[in-house]
């Protein structure tokens, strides 16, 4: 059966900041809905709000106003613990730099997240080998960060946001430290998750060439989306 609950859902979201003299309004008033499994784009000029607005959506920071709904749960009435929890179990990420542990073999950077949702190791291991394999690195599961491509750590650290089988991915600029063969082959497999895991993705990207590759696009514009 379809999942006909959004992954996302974001109505009347607006952030503002005091700089000590005047009130910056940086998001203006944001309606969003991405349903389940769908792929889309954000792109738009430097300053727009775009990570602003990905940090609202992932939980990590609170608008001003405004509700958020995760896989149809209301997000901002959460208290912080509730809100982690509905982050872990819900959310992935995927930044421009990796962020991954340098001193652990890619398999146990992939496995961290469950181990932290308190799975065993061997199932944690088993689970990672798996998403492992299918971003393309079944060989290279025992190297670590620093003997792998910029390219590889980059499916690394896909397969860890995907690990806990997510139904919404976040991804700020997931290809942004790539050469630009390497990010269309980095985009390609997310279209490749996308349609296998039925998995949501939101995708900021200076990009537009690799935007186009997304179901739907959408332009910051000064804090409204367009
Ligand atoms: N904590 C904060 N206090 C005050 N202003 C902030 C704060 N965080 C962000 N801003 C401002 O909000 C605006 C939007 O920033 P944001 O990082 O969301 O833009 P962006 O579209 O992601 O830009 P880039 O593409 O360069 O990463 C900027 O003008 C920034 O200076």
């Amino acid at each position: 059966m379809t999942n006909t609950v959004p992954a996302l859902a974001i109505q009347g979201v607006t952030k503002t900041y005091f700089d000590g003299t005047e009130t910056l309004s940086i998001l203006r008033g944001i309606d969003l809905t991405v349903n389940a499994g769908e792929m889309l784009a954000i792109i738009g000029a430097s300053g727009s709000g775009k990570s602003t607005l990905l940090h609202i959506m992932g939980l990590l920071d609170q608008p001003t106003t405004g509700s958020i709904k995760v896989d149809g749960q209301e997000a901002s009435s959460l208290s912080e613990n509730q809100r982690s929890r509905l982050r872990n179990e819900k959310l992935g990420f995927v930044y421009q730099f990796h962020h991954l542990l340098p001193e652990f073999s890619a398999l146990d950077n992939v496995a961290m997240p469950l181990i932290m949702r308190r799975v065993s190791y061997a199932e944690a291991r088993a689970k990672a080998e798996v998403v492992l394999g299918k971003v393309g690195l079944a060989q290279r599961v025992l190297h670590r960060p620093g003997e792998l491509s910029g390219g590889e750590r980059q499916r690394v650290a896909l397969a860890r946001a995907l690990v806990a089988n997510p139904v919404l991915v976040l991804a700020d600029e997931p290809t942004g430290n790539l050469d630009t063969e390497t990010a269309e082959n980095m985009f390609t497999l997310l279209k490749e998750v996308n349609c296998e895991f039925n998995t949501a993705f939101i995708i900021v990207t200076h990009d537009p060439k690799l935007a186009a590759l997304a179901d739907r696009q959408l332009v910051m514009e000064k804090g409204q989306l367009r």
